[in-house]
């Protein structure tokens, strides 16, 4: 399957400073059961007739209850996105929370901020991992 043919799933990267980031949220999935207790960018899939970054917002909204603002889009390297599963590929932007404070309300039942050198104390999904690298490498500061 090429990343063309998979199922876009959005996310964000949420930070706490677009400028000059230092920590990250990461999510722990409580469903399904497959993927309960491993740790993820939130988002989910884009809709029928929904841009993706609509999708972003209202997936944010949902998920988290919180409204955000978007940086750039953190590109990757399959046709400028993320192959995250056999079927899924992703596209993530950096992002700050404008209003609200984030709260696992629904697919999640933990919320942590990282810092840089803690990206790796969560089991993230497996598709997950070289992104996080990714981030550690280029976007977040010490
Ligand atoms: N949201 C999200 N999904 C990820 C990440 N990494 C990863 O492999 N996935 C996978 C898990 C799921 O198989 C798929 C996204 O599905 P989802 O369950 O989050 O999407 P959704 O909220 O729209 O779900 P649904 O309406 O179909 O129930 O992508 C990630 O960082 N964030």
């Amino acid at each position: 399957m090429t990343a063309m043919e998979r199922k876009l799933v959005v996310a964000a990267a949420l930070v706490d400073d677009l400028g000059a980031p230092t920590a990250l949220l990461a999510a722990r999935r409580s469903r399904p059961a497959e993927l309960a207790g491993m740790w993820e960018f939130p988002g989910g899939k884009v809709d029928p007739g929904e841009t993706p970054v609509e999708a972003l917002h209202r997936e944010l909204s949902e998920e988290l209850g919180v409204e955000v603002e978007l940086g750039d889009e953190v590109v990757g390297p399959d046709d400028g996105a993320w192959v995250i599963t056999d079927r899924h590929v992703m596209r993530l932007w950096v992002a700050r929370v404008t209003g609200g404070e984030p709260q696992p309300l629904v697919e999640h039942d933990e919320l942590r901020w990282l810092r840089r050198g803690e990206l790796m104390d969560v089991p993230w999904l497996t598709g997950d991992v070289r992104i996080v690298e990714h981030l550690r490498a280029g976007v977040l500061a010490d």
